[in-house]
């Protein structure tokens, strides 16, 4: 039986994942968070690894550092689901990788937005830049990152269809008070909401003159999300160094 570590185990992705772990017939070594153990005997992530076959994270971007570091001591594979990673947590990844770790970094575990990004990456391959491209995304009062990084996560995708980077056409500051512009061709636009409970909604739009296509997935619930990073922890377990995603879990 694969046994998994739970990093940020307190939180409301870490409770969830704890929950459907035997479902899916996994074990659990335990979980900590920033506090400590939140249950079984490992009082940080180091401990933890040591325990586990498997680690998954669901924290913040300023654990990720240690994070890796533990599961590259204990020769563990990592799941990052934390969102909020700027450039320099993917360069930790890629480093933590070439240095023998074998981890999957994915903004959203559930099948749906992954089958998303597949449509919009698609879609965008098919049409030009005369079609403008937003991403509109609602979640949950207590998210502190925006946009999401599922959001992100659509963008690129929607950036290698039309064989371009994120970088070159994501435009974050259109919406800012006082940021008054014109919409620049070939860009793709973000838009965030917050409130209330929502567990995350997310709305590719592709828009040009008179007509307008929109491909989008509700998560009514954290299960899914969480009973993706199980599944991808199942599949990390033992696996060789490198960096992985959820199209390889999912044969996408
Ligand atoms: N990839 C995916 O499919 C999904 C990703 N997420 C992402 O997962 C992350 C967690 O989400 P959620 O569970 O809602 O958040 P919560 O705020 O509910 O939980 C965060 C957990 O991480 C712990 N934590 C925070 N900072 C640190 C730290 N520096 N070191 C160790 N532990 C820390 C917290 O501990 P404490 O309570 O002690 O502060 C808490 O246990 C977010 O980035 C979110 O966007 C969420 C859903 C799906
Ligand atoms: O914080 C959340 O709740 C979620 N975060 C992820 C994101 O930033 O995209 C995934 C999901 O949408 C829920």
């Amino acid at each position: 039986m694969t046994v998994i570590g739970i990093l940020g185990a307190n939180g409301r992705m870490g409770r969830a994942i704890a929950t459907v772990a035997p479902e899916l017939g996994a074990g659990l070594a335990g979980g900590v968070d920033q506090e400590g153990a939140v249950f079984g005997p490992h009082g940080d992530a180091p401990a933890l690894a040591a325990a586990s076959d498997v680690l998954v994270d669901f924290s913040a971007p300023s654990a990720l550092a240690g994070h890796l570091d533990a599961a590259l001591a204990a020769k563990v594979a990592l799941v990052v689901g934390t969102t909020g990673l700027q450039p320099e947590h993917h360069r930790l990844i890629d480093d933590a990788a070439a240095r023998g770790l074998a981890v999957l970094q994915s903004a959203n575990t559930s099948l749906g937005v992954n089958i998303l990004a597949h449509l919009v990456r698609e879609t965008a391959a098919r049409l030009g830049s005369d079609w403008d491209i937003e991403i509109v995304e609602m979640h949950h009062r207590h998210k502190v990152d925006a946009p999401s990084g599922t959001a992100l996560l659509l963008g690129t995708a929607a950036a290698q269809g039309r064989n371009a980077t994120p970088e070159a056409l994501n435009r974050f500051d259109r919406i800012g008070h006082g940021n008054d512009r014109p919409r620049e061709e070939g860009t793709i636009g973000y838009a965030s909401l917050r409130g209330g409970s929502v567990a995350g909604d997310h709305m590719v739009v592709f828009a040009t003159d008179n007509e307008r296509i929109e491909l989008g997935h509700r998560a009514e619930n954290r299960a899914i999300f969480a009973r993706g990073a199980v599944k991808a922890c199942l599949w990390m377990a033992g696996r060789p160094a490198g960096r992985y995603a959820m199209g390889d879990v999912l044969g996408l």
